[in-house]
């Protein structure tokens, strides 16, 4: 089967800016794929009565099944009964599964391998337990307002960074033969109203920005795609005839299908007119509004829907199938299959790796054997509860490692910070001093006198369906949860050597810790799901030398980041597509702690830029192949540069490629991330790090040809250590 010879191809150590022609071939791979499984599609669906096709298009209900999403059985084709499961991270309510990572910590690794790596199991995990379809990866919510509640599950602001953690979760997950999903389906950027606010977005922001990682999804031959609960530019998205007919099947030749997120569907007709193909969970969550099943068929015997569009439906799910061979010897469904194997190494890998060293004032860091440590907080040590006290991780007790929501698997173990330091104390005869509260009486006691005191703190989001602690799904601040400030505050006061460990769903304003002298080094170890202390303890001591990298900004005020939580009913995205650090470069806004930063235990030099390019100006062209028109994806220019580890340990650097478009082009972020490589270097070793820019990294949307344009004059090349520590400075023109 070609999509999983070119996944196993795919899983060599490459850096993906090396690996673009693998996915030319893929892309093209994909398409003779597809085409194969229609025919199968269109030799079965012959065999079909109408009610089997309003079958294959409609969930038997919510909680009628063993998944969260089900259709029924087709006996005459031997059509499985469909289980459709959360999610992003891994198997949702299953019995003994991994609880991955979540897409941000993978995001903040910048390391393709590792997030390929993370897709193979996470189907791996969904094969054996019997998932056909895995709702996941996520590319929307993108991450416009840094507090919206879902943020987390996907990778960030950045479209490109989102498109290429979109395609290796993608191709890793379907190297299994499981179906992907790519959701939400689009401008789902809040939790707060979700399901009656209209987003509001003008044409090229939409391209540029939303729709760019949904493009990697589909050129990744994802099988299924969810439409979200919003409106857009006043339709469901659901119902949209624009985004889903034009945008997704027509402009980016989406050949799987479209299933509507759980009861976002509002009504038959509209539906499936507009290219909604799949209506789960096929009822309310009451179980008394039901809108395709009867209704379906219904509309079809008058014609209100076409059978050709009914067959279309049924078609696009049984090609999806055949396409990842699940018509032959897939396993039965059972989530308490015990489906853990070694994936737990990942885990700990993307948690560790995805750690962002922020400050880290006199080398305190890595930890020397110190005689005594304080270690403070109440997100320390597990939730006393238990690891899986809270349904859907729906609350902020004890060490954080997931937000909440649908987005969210149980925890097989977990390991708090305070477990893995104590087995680190014991090996190193260190003393701990535990106070596992955020209540700052006691914290001079347990902080004066330690070597170095830990202090950590959190801030959690999720999805709207639950509250925690007043929190319906998006934060109403950016400030560290259960007086976070007041906490550092107190443990620097008392401790000279105070080291904060941030757990976060997103971005905090850390101004008030920041401003506390006693506070030496800032840890952001983001979301590390179950080996949080493991990852922990491997950066604080130097087992690995950090590597991660911010996948947002962290600003010194909230309002430097131009966009906020809608009230109302609609959200206007008027900052278009200055969005996290193209906002703050475009204003000239100083962030705290910029896209892209991160700090080392050893130092980089950059060297050597060289550029080459055979791009020519105008407009895409080419035959329409899953992702767009074909030359888009095509290499027109290749940037390299030397990397050298001029420091005293290994580490691993993240070089990134941010381009500049002419001044012919409309008015354009200043900068824009189009590669990035991450280079293991030994002490004196250096590396070259290639960057492959297609033609879509040098497009920009043009609304009135309704195309992507690349424009003529000279390309700003930049090569950095992040989005404002720029190393080497290039250009080259295009005619
Ligand atoms: O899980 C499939 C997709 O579902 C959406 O989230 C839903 C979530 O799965 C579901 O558990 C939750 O149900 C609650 C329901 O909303 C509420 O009315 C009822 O009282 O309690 C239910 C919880 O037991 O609804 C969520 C939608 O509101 C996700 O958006 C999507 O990403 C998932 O893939």
């Amino acid at each position: 089967m070609h999509l999983r010879i070119f996944a196993v191809l795919a899983a060599t150590s490459l850096a993906w800016a090396e690996t673009s022609e693998k996915q030319a071939r893929q892309a093209g791979s994909g398409f003779a794929a597809w085409d194969a499984a229609y025919s199968q599609a269109s030799t079965a669906l012959s065999k079909l009565s109408q009610q089997d096709k309003v079958n294959i298009v409609t969930g038997v209900g919510w909680n009628k099944g063993p998944c969260v999403g089900n259709t029924p059985a087709i006996a005459s084709i031997a059509y499985p009964q469909l289980c459709l499961q959360d999610g992003p991270l891994g198997i949702r309510f299953g019995g003994s599964v991994t609880a991955f990572t979540p897409g941000i910590q993978a995001a903040s690794t910048w390391d393709v391998e590792l997030i390929r790596q993370r897709g193979v199991y996470l189907g791996a995990e969904a094969r054996g337990v019997g998932v056909h379809v895995l709702l996941g990866p996520v590319a929307g919510a993108l991450g416009k307002i840094p507090n919206g509640g879902r943020n987390w599950e996907g990778f960030g602001p950045d479209p490109y960074l989102t498109g290429i953690a979109m395609s290796e979760t993608i191709e890793g997950i379907q190297s299994n033969g499981v179906q992907a999903c790519a959701k939400h389906f689009i401008l789902n950027e809040q939790e707060t109203n979700r399901e009656t606010i209209s987003s509001v977005v003008d044409d090229r922001t939409m391209h540029e920005l939303y729709l760019f990682p949904f493009a990697d999804a589909v050129h990744s031959n994802v099988a299924s795609v969810m439409c979200s609960y919003n409106k857009v530019n006043g339709t469901w998205a659901c119902e949209n005839d624009k985004i889903q007919n034009g945008l997704l099947k027509k402009e980016l030749g989406f050949k799987g299908y479209v299933m509507s997120d759980w009861n976002a569907q509002h009504t038959t007709n509209g539906a499936a007119n507009s290219g909604m193909d799949m209506t789960m969970p096929g009822s309310d969550f009451d179980g008394k509004t039901i809108l395709w099943g009867p209704q379906l068929n219904t509309a079809v015997n008058n014609g209100q829907v076409s059978k050709a569009r009914l067959d279309d439906m049924a078609k696009r799910i049984l090609a999806s199938w055949y396409l990842l061979e699940q018509n032959s010897g897939y396993p039965a469904t059972n989530l308490k299959t015990n489906v853990q194997g070694n994936h737990k190494e990942n885990v700990r890998a993307v948690a560790r790796d995805g750690i962002v060293l922020l400050k880290n004032d006199d080398d305190i860091l890595p930890l020397k054997k110190p005689s005594k440590l304080a270690v403070i907080g109440s997100s320390s040590v597990v939730n006393p509860a238990g690891r899986n006290a809270c349904t859907d991780r729906g609350c902020n007790t004890g060490a954080l490692g997931m937000g909440w929501g649908s987005g969210t698997a149980d925890y097989p173990y977990f390991v708090a910070p305070y477990d893995a330091l104590k087995t680190r104390a014991q090996s190193d005869g260190t003393t701990i001093n535990l106070l596992s509260s955020d209540s700052t009486s006691g914290v001079a006691n347990a902080a004066s006198g330690a070597d170095a005191a830990l202090v950590f703190i959190t801030a959690d989001s999720g999805e709207g369906y639950i509250t925690v602690e007043g929190v319906t799904g998006d934060r109403p601040n950016l400030d560290p949860w259960h007086n976070g400030n007041q906490l550092v505050q107190a443990v620097a006061q008392a401790n000279k050597n105070t080291i904060v460990v941030v757990h976060s769903t997103g971005p905090i304003i850390l101004e008030t810790i920041l401003a506390q002298p006693g506070v030496k080094a800032v840890v952001w170890a983001g979301l590390p799901s179950q080996e949080n202390g493991n990852a922990l303890v491997d950066v604080l001591y130097g087992l690995v030398s950090p590597s991660g990298k911010l996948p947002y900004t962290i600003a010194k005020s909230e309002s430097d980041y131009g966009t906020a939580v809608q009230r109302g009913g609609t959200d206007l995205f008027t900052e278009g597509l200055f969005i996290d650090y193209r906002h703050f470069d475009k204003n000239g806004i100083a962030p705290r702690y910029e896209f892209g930063f991160g700090l080392s235990y050893t130092n980089f030099t950059y060297s050597s830029l060289s550029i080459t390019s055979t791009a020519s100006s105008g407009p895409a062209s080419g035959d329409t192949i899953p992702g767009g028109r074909s030359d888009l994806w095509e290499t027109v220019a290749t940037v390299t540069a030397v990397v050298e580890n001029t420091g005293g340990v290994q580490g691993a650097v993240v070089p990134q490629l941010y381009i500049s478009l002419p001044s012919s082009a409309p008015s354009s972020p200043p900068k824009q991330l189009r590669g990035f490589a991450k280079l293991k270097l030994a002490p004196g070793e250096s590396n070259t790090a290639t960057f492959i820019l297609r033609r879509r990294d040098l497009s920009y949307w043009d609304t009135g040809r309704q195309n992507w344009v690349v424009p003529s004059g000279s390309f700003g090349v930049v090569v950095g250590a992040s989005s404002r520590d720029l190393r080497l400075n290039g250009k080259f023109d295009v005619y």
